[in-house]
């Protein structure tokens, strides 16, 4: 049966910063209501995560969710062997952002020391990847929406109220410099929220 859109939406966070960007940007798009189910993230590439993520949610909630996972991916980390193909760099890249950048590894080093990551690398390109899946409810496959922003890595600059968003660089401008809504312009979380609400707009006119 072909996934119907929904009313409205839990979206399952533990993160006040994600929960207060994607209710800005979802903003009269969708009613959307928190709920901070503590669930199990188990090890794998970013979407096969996202995905376990909704399942786990829609069973844990019983209705329409939305869950989101975030990595910030280093390029020169995985600069050898250089002629790979692509497939296997993105794999690896994957692999390397879950291994890495996850909540434990940004509240050790902090905003401040992370661009101390690549000291020993020319290559400070980074990419901001998000991906969202969401579930009608239990038993329901999830569906994946995901935005992708290049930009490079940084020593902090601007507030560092959230995560790597002032020491992750786009266009001359920390993420924490920008205005919010420029941020949500060209954010990888707000690519991926576009697509989320094409979809939407898509599934309510069927
Ligand atoms: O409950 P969930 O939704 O899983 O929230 P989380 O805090 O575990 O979030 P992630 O694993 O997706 O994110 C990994 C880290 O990346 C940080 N992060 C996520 N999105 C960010 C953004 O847009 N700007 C800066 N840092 C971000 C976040 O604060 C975490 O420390
Ligand atoms: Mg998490």
């Amino acid at each position: 049966m072909a996934p119907t859109a929904p009313t409205h939406l839990y979206f399952i966070t533990g993160n006040a910063n994600k929960l207060a960007e994607v209710q800005a940007i979802l903003d009269g798009v969708i009613e959307l209501r928190s709920k901070n189910v503590d669930l199990v993230e188990i090890q794998g590439t970013a979407e096969e995560v996202t995905i376990d993520k909704a399942r786990r949610a829609a069973a844990a909630v019983g209705e329409p969710v939305l869950v989101e996972d975030t990595c910030l991916c280093f390029k020169a980390m995985n600069g050898l062997p250089g002629p790979y193909m692509y497939e296997h760099f993105a794999t690896a890249i994957t692999s390397l952002c879950l291994t890495y950048l996850r909540k434990w590894f940004m509240k050790s080093l902090g905003p401040h020391g992370l661009h101390k990551m690549l000291a020993g690398f020319d290559d400070k390109s980074a990419t901001a990847v998000c991906n969202f899946a969401y579930c009608e409810g239990p038993d329901h496959e999830p569906i994946l929406f995901q935005g992708k922003t290049e930009g490079r890595l940084v020593e902090s600059r601007g507030p560092t109220v959230f995560g790597w968003d002032s020491a992750f660089e786009v266009g001359g401008q920390t993420y924490a410099e920008m205005e919010k809504k420029d941020k949500h312009a060209i954010s990888h979380r707000g690519r991926a929220l576009d697509k989320l609400k094409e979809w939407l707009a898509q599934a309510s006119d069927a």
